[in-house]
């Protein structure tokens, strides 16, 4: 029946079948939850709990009254990655612009360098550190994207380090090809030719080594045009892979209609969308992933529209996009806090942002982001006084137990 039976636990479900108005989590206190090879295979009131035969070989544990929560989902982060850009932190506070610092070899530019200079055993231990704080943090599922190659053998390491990630520590993890992220220095001027040598020469490569979950493109005026977003979404149609977008992050540029149109998982950044875009993201059921990290980090002003997004009942989503230039975040409490914050979210929508919602994000909503029978047992265990804590504190908070497919 069960090999792991968590007692003595209140349990926000995040079930949508659980949901009501008056309580935004699917509580249910004094409850437990029967685990089998990974599978929540019981979770109801601990009272209601079936006689357990004495000779089941059964790991008991005693959850000590704390809450229990679907393990935190991180469904956008740049999270592996070379080289340092603190220094430019520093050096934007003392006065330096970002022109001045790009000049000067700095930027994204600087960080696709170090990323190309680093050997796949140096990626991934740089990355690994990232991704342990980040399980501390709770998180048990995590996108990661590449884009800091953009050739294909440095996006081919890119996205075999996130592939090693989860086969070396307890965390899901959904890799996303982000070749379209910036146009390297031998296609300067060449976007087009860039974007042609992208659909030709590399996603079908990555995709046949089973290296792509999702293709994503960083659509902007500083970056790939709809036109160009568009290729790379046919590409990733014909060999059906499904489709993300950075888009409306720093002007309305189309990039979430068009995203929208190829189905999208979800458009991500959206500080600049308006209605048509949100009504685009409605009628083709794509997440809203909002990012307030990069918000808060670049001191952008323009915030992204909650109220339409509500109005027009799009999911809403929250991530990290932990990145070394415009979101140096790991934790998802705090992005949670953000949420709140910075967007006026609500704790209980902030905590769907990061359960269901970011589950739908990453098309694993039939696995993970709720406690459900049949759902993976990954949870997390929070001495909180409940769930609406977890977007209280600004940064800190921690589970007492990560737990990775039961245990
Ligand atoms: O500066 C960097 O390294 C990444 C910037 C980051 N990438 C993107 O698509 N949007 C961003 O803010
Ligand atoms: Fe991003």
């Amino acid at each position: 029946m069960w090999n792991v039976l968590w007692l003595n636990v209140h349990l926000a479900t995040g079930d949508e079948a659980l949901v009501t108005a008056g309580d935004g989590y699917g509580c249910i206190r004094n409850g437990a939850v029967g685990v089998h090879d990974g599978v929540i295979c019981w979770i109801g009131a601990q009272a209601d709990l079936p006689d357990v035969p004495e000779n089941l070989a059964t790991r008991i544990e005693d959850g000590r009254g704390g809450w229990l929560t679907p393990g935190l989902i991180d469904a956008h982060t740049h999270v592996v990655f070379a080289g340092d850009r603190s220094r430019e932190f520093a050096e934007r506070l003392n006065g330096a612009s970002y022109e001045e610092i790009a000049r000067k070899g700095g930027g994204i530019l600087s960080t696709v360098a170090a990323t190309r200079a680093a050997s796949e055993q140096e990626l991934l231990e740089a990355s690994l550190k990232r991704v342990h704080t980040m399980i501390r943090e709770g998180t048990t599922t995590l996108e990661v994207k590449s884009g800091y190659g953009l050739t294909l053998a440095d996006e081919f390491k890119q996205l075999r380090v996130a592939r090693a990630i989860g086969e070396q520590l307890p965390v899901r993890v959904h890799k996303t090809f982000l070749g379209a992220h910036a146009v390297p220095p031998e296609y300067q001027g060449r976007a087009d030719a860039y974007v042609t040598f992208l659909v030709e020469e590399v996603l079908p490569v990555l995709h046949e080594e089973k290296l792509v979950d999702s293709v994503d493109a960083f659509c902007e005026t500083i970056a790939f045009s709809p036109a160009q977003t568009e290729i790379l979404f046919e590409a990733a149609q014909k060999l059906g892979l499904p489709v993300r977008i950075h888009a409306e992050q720093l002007s309305l540029g189309g990039g979430t209609v068009l995203a929208a149109r190829y189905h999208g998982l979800s458009a991500d950044h959206l500080e600049y969308a308006d209605e048509q875009a949100v009504m685009s993201m409605a009628r083709h059921g794509t997440v809203a992933m909002l990012l307030p990290g990069a918000f808060y980090f670049i001191r952008e002003k323009q915030l992204p529209p909650v109220a339409l997004l509500r109005e027009h009942g799009v999911g809403i989503g929250l991530a990290t996009d932990c990145n070394p230039g415009t979101s140096p975040v790991l934790g998802l409490t705090t992005v949670m806090n953000m949420g709140c914050t910075l967007f006026r979210l609500t704790p209980e929508e902030s905590f769907r942002a990061v359960t269901s919602v970011g589950a739908r994000a990453l098309g694993l909503e039939q696995q993970v982001g709720m406690l459900r029978q049949g759902m993976r047992a990954d949870m997390a265990l929070w001495e909180v006084t409940g769930p609406h804590e977890l977007s209280y504190w600004v940064g800190g908070l921690q589970p007492t137990r990560h737990i990775f497919e039961g245990i």
